[in-house]
């Protein structure tokens, strides 16, 4: 029996089976076929594992980032050629025989079970060696009348086809046996053959040597002859050459409501005028041309944002299936394949983690693209206050509105996920406000009361209220966990935690936000980002061996980065990063960046050129010459041994400063700020390098090395990042400057006035010089308040001795007195 699919007829004809009406196909492929095509090629359900290794999983990051038409990327064309969504060729081999069909296969049947043929080359050696010399008899070629001797001697791709005759004769008997249950069971339900387990189970493959497939081909096209010669149904006449009635059917059902439509756009014809024009088409033929034209709908009036899916058309009668019956791919799966759904994002989680650097509020995101979790890391110490939040709770106005409208919260997680949630589940979640202690846990308001308000607040904001710091940060296991020196990852974290904390005043509060996405290896996995290092090793740079291993540069997409954003009520951003991707990114998606602040690699921060290392290098000698100075006048000071010891620790930020020279308080700190002072801004830096707690990274600090030299290189050099690079020995020039100062500096150049101010802000970027001079500065203004307190101490001592010695003198005066008298 004769077996049509909904498959399009060049598909079919890519696979050669003993089937005669899809053997011989030779008309073109037309509009619709592609169009058929697409739509079978892009149908996979979410969740659903990939047809073939090229094909991405809906909704992985590769799904999401696969190149689309419009998209401007360099490389983009040729990703698509690399890894296109799917091989046509596998497509029609898989959909009749199964997923594990590749290319290399040519000829399939689902046979009765049976041990499988393929077995590796050492086994069917073993067997060969061992086998009687009959199973080795030649067989004569009837049509040929030559002699073939089919020996398990064949070798290379087609090693494990080595079957005799009769095996292949049984095989061959078994797939026509099987095509004509498959094609029973089609005729029953018109479209598709849905293929069982059971049947993947017992699927054989047979990669025939050339010869033999020809041999097969020969005859299948012989019987199909026959075969079409006696066949007199015309319910089995194909429609227009061999191609299947039901696709034809719908092909012509399509272009008749196409040339309506394009005849009265505004008139949508319904799927049973076509049907009632022509002559009894059946069901099958019905639904394919109705998908069709919903699908052509779609792709032509879909705008560039992405539609929500109640704009869709419902889901109607289900493609490939008979009405009535379930099947996974509904009219709605296709448009949502057409478009992904609309993006929704949600908080679930959120506490106050304790850095280094200061609180922060640690958020944890899912959404329905990805499936991935990501972080949200907010600085916003102000929120920690009880009063403001209080503001919050009570519901502000006027200023206390301007002033809780800077708290970055997230909508979806204050909001009220039920009615029946209680107040001390939403606490849990992190729906609180204030800081949560034993004794006071509020929870926080919910999401329209706090929209309402916001709007408020939105009216009330002052001009100089200046939009948050942002991040957008890329997960990278190897640079932020085990402090890989191949990347600056880790301290660009670290940093940007610090920045955001650098930004507060004693009037404004530090308000940020880093958004930590789970695109390891720009989006390429950890797994391709391990293997893309090797290439590295090899000589290759970070680009290409991205590009080797069949990816874009940078695979990410910041859509999600956007929306986490909004939902923190981030409408505006200063964004940190030298990438013009992420600013593109965020723009589009509707985040507005105000201004870029370049992250400076610290590497790169102490590279600050050799004109400025020689008066560095001045600097240090007139340093050493104080330092030594110091270290004698330290040794004539008498010191506990402990305090030495403490040293150190004592430079760490936070500490008690006991010398208003070489350090500041945190008040100083604040109004440094305030006049954004650079020195100020120095002073955070060197004291983060200095600092000793916290071990966010190994080997915190400084990220250097030659490889990871390399990689920014290549980032400047090669992916257009915004960043200037150090120059490289003396006489270089100072244009590399620009940038390398302190990023939340006003100007990005150098001073003019190159004196000994300069010289202080070098040496004191030099963490080492530094470490001795501060360690030995705390140490002598320790030693010297300790030493003053001796002293006093005598002094008081001394005092109380001359006073009791008066006392005394007094007293025996008294008493010689009292002898006298
Ligand atoms: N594929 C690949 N990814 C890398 C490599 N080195 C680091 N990464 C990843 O790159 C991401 C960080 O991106 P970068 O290009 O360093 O920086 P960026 O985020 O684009 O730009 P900035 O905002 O300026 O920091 C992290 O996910 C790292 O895991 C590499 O050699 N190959």
């Amino acid at each position: 029996m004769t077996f049509y699919t909904a498959q399009p007829q060049h598909l079919s004809s890519s696979r050669p089976s003993s089937n005669p009406a899809s053997f011989h196909s030779s008309s073109p492929a037309t509009s619709s076929d592609r169009a058929l095509l697409d739509m079978l090629s892009t149908l996979p359900a979410p969740g659903q594992a990939p047809v073939s290794r090229h094909q991405p999983a809906f909704g992985s990051p590769s799904f999401q980032n696969a190149p689309l038409a419009n998209d401007k990327r360099p490389l983009a064309t040729l990703a698509a050629l690399r890894r296109p969504p799917i091989d046509p060729i596998i497509l029609a081999a898989s959909l009749s025989s199964g997923p594990h069909v590749t290319r290399h296969h040519f000829h399939h049947s689902y046979g009765a079970p049976r041990q499988s043929k393929q077995m590796s080359v050492s086994q069917r050696k073993e067997r060969l060696q061992n086998a009687p010399s009959s199973e080795l008899a030649s067989t004569s070629d009837s049509s040929t009348g030559r002699s073939k001797q089919r020996t398990a001697s064949v070798s290379g791709s087609y090693a494990n086809c080595d079957l005799n005759d009769e095996a292949l004769e049984n095989l061959e008997a078994d797939a026509l046996r099987a095509e004509s249950e498959i094609a029973e069971l089609v005729s029953s339900t018109s479209l598709v053959p849905a293929v069982t387990d059971e049947e993947q189970a017992y699927y054989a493959s047979r990669q025939a040597p050339r010869s033999q497939r020809l041999r097969l081909e020969a005859d299948a096209s012989a019987k199909a002859a026959k075969q079409s010669a006696t066949a007199n149904s015309p319910s089995l006449q194909p429609a227009r050459g061999d191609r299947p009635p039901a696709l034809a059917e719908a092909q012509s059902l399509h272009a008749q409501s196409s040339k309506a439509l394009t005849d009265d756009p505004d008139v949508r014809p319904s799927p049973a005028a076509p049907m009632a024009s022509t002559s009894q088409p059946s069901k099958a033929a019905a639904q394919l041309s109705e998908a069709l034209h919903s699908r052509q709908q779609l792709i032509s009036s879909a705008p560039s944002t992405p539609l929500h899916l109640g704009s869709l058309p419902s889901a109607g009668p289900q493609l490939g299936m008979p009405v009535g019956q379930s099947t996974p791919m509904s009219l709605a799966g296709l448009s949502s394949i057409v478009r992904p759904p609309p993006l929704h994002v949600r908080c679930y989680a959120r506490t106050r983690i304790p850095t280094p650097h200061g609180e922060a509020f640690c958020h944890l995101y899912r959404n329905n693209h990805d499936g991935k979790e990501h972080l949200a890391l907010v600085i916003d110490p102000a929120q920690n206050s009880e009063e403001t939040m209080a503001h919050i709770a009570d519901g502000p106005t006027g200023e206390d509105a301007a002033a809780s409208s800077r708290h970055l919260r997230s909508a979806t997680l204050d909001e009220m996920w039920s009615s029946e949630e209680t107040e001390m589940e939403r606490i849990v979640r992190g729906a609180y406000v204030g800081r949560l202690g034993p004794s006071f846990q509020q929870a926080s308001v919910g999401r329209d009361a706090r929209l309402g308000r916001r709007a408020d607040a939105v009216a009330a904001r002052t001009e100089d209220e200046t939009a948050p710091l942002v991040r957008i940060h890329s997960e990278c296991y190897t640079g932020e966990t085990i402090g890989s020196q191949r990347c600056d990852c880790g301290e660009q974290l670290d940093e940007a935690i610090r920045l955001i904390h650098a930004t507060g005043t004693a009037n404004r509060p530090a308000r940020g936000v880093i958004v930590y996405l789970r695109q390891e290896g720009r989006g390429i996995g950890l797994l391709d980002k391990l293997m893309a290092y090797n290439l590295q090793d090899m000589g290759h740079d970070t680009v290409s061996a991205n590009v080797l291993l069949g990816h874009l540069p940078d695979a990410r997409k910041y859509d999600i980065a956007a929306a986490i954003l909004r939902d923190l009520g981030v409408e505006d951003c200063r964004l940190l990063t030298n990438n013009p991707d992420k600013m593109e990114a965020l723009e589009r998606e509707g985040v507005r960046v105000s201004e870029r602040v370049a992250m400076v690699p610290r590497a790169w921060r102490q590279e600050i050129g050799a004109k400025h290392r020689r008066r560095r290098a001045a600097r240090r000698r007139e340093h050493s010459t104080r330092s030594k100075t110091l270290k004698k006048k330290a040794s004539a000071v008498p010191m506990d041994s402990s305090v030495l010891s403490q040293a150190p620790m004592e430079s760490s930020k936070g500490s008690p400063r006991v010398n208003a020279d070489f350090s500041h308080s945190d008040s100083s700190r604040e109004s440094e700020w305030d006049e954004e002072s650079d020195d100020g801004l120095e002073e955070e830096y060197v004291d983060h390098v200095l600092r000793r707690s916290g071990a966010t990274m190994l080997g915190a600090s400084i990220t250097r090395g030659p490889e990871l030299e390399r990689y920014l290189r290549t980032k400047v050099e090669r992916m257009g990042h915004l960043l200037d690079l150090p120059s490289n020995g003396e006489g270089a020039s100072t244009s590399a400057f620009s940038g390398i100062r302190h990023p939340l500096a006003e100007s990005a150049e150098p001073r003019e006035d190159e004196n000994a101010e300069a010289g202080d802000a070098e040496v004191r970027t030099d963490p080492e010089s530094l470490l001795d001079e501060k360690d030995l500065q705390h140490a002598l203004a320790a030693a010297s308040t300790q030493a003053a307190e001796q002293t006093a101490r005598a002094d008081q001592r001394g005092h109380e001795q001359s006073h009791a010695a008066q006392e005394d003198d007094a007293e025996e005066g008294e008493t010689v007195l009292v002898k006298r008298n």
